[in-house]
């Protein structure tokens, strides 16, 4: 869908320069979906492969975020290992419900109610990042927190329009239970894709 060079704006790795590469094509419905132009993949251009390392790596930075969309509604072998092949490290932010390929240096899931995640995913997850929408979703990370591997990193993350509401919440949920560390959208405060 579209491909830019920024600053990963969330998670662990917030703060890092990446290349983004957002694939067309999601079917999972978030509501709150801060990307839903997203989601039909026949209203984007094709790339090949190899323009999109080229593009990747025409760039100072080496890290490179597949995003989407959801990213694992394709078969991201081939692209993964030509990306490698470039020596560049591999960034997921998947929602988890579709079957991991791909080789990856980060994996970011992202769950949500609407298509539940596959335990393998939730398995493999280096970070764990729960949108909060509203208070019940406290239980729901936990939920998933039961099911991530022994050094996945938990973050919580507001849900952009509920920010006000829900910051407050995420902020004592922390200090109560501090295995939990805020996550914020910072591109968007800096203003920047
Ligand atoms: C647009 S999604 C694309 C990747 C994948 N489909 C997923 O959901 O993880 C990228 C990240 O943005 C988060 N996100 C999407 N809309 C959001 C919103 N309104 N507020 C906060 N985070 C949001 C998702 O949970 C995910 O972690
Ligand atoms: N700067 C920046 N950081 C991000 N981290 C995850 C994003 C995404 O949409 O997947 C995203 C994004 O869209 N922009
Ligand atoms: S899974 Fe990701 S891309 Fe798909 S609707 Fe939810 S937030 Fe948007
Ligand atoms: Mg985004």
């Amino acid at each position: 869908m579209e491909q830019f060079y920024t600053i990963q704006g969330e998670g662990y790795n917030t703060g890092r320069a990446a290349y983004f590469v957002r694939l067309g094509g999601c079917d999972v419905g978030c509501v709150w979906c801060d990307v839903k132009e997203s989601w039909d993949a026949d209203k984007h251009p094709r790339v090949a492969i190899p323009d999109i390392v080229a593009s990747a790596t025409a760039h100072a930075g080496r890290n490179v975020v597949i995003t989407g969309g959801e990213p694992l509604m394709y078969n991201l072998g081939p692209l993964t290992q030509a990306l490698h092949a470039a020596g560049c490290q591999n960034w997921i932010e998947t929602s988890g419900a579709y079957p991991l390929s791909g080789e990856w240096d980060w994996i970011c899931v992202s769950p949500k109610k609407f298509k539940a995640p596959l335990p393998e995913t939730l398995r493999q997850a280096h970070e764990l990042k729960i949108i909060v929408f509203n208070k019940s979703d406290f239980a729901w990370a936990e939920e998933h927190a039961a099911q991530v591997g022994p050094g996945c990193r938990l973050y919580l993350q507001p849900e952009w329009s509920k920010s006000l509401q829900m910051m407050p919440l995420i902020v004592e949920y922390v200090k109560d239970n501090p295995r939990w560390q805020v996550s914020l959208q910072t591109h968007k405060y800096l203003d920047i894709p």
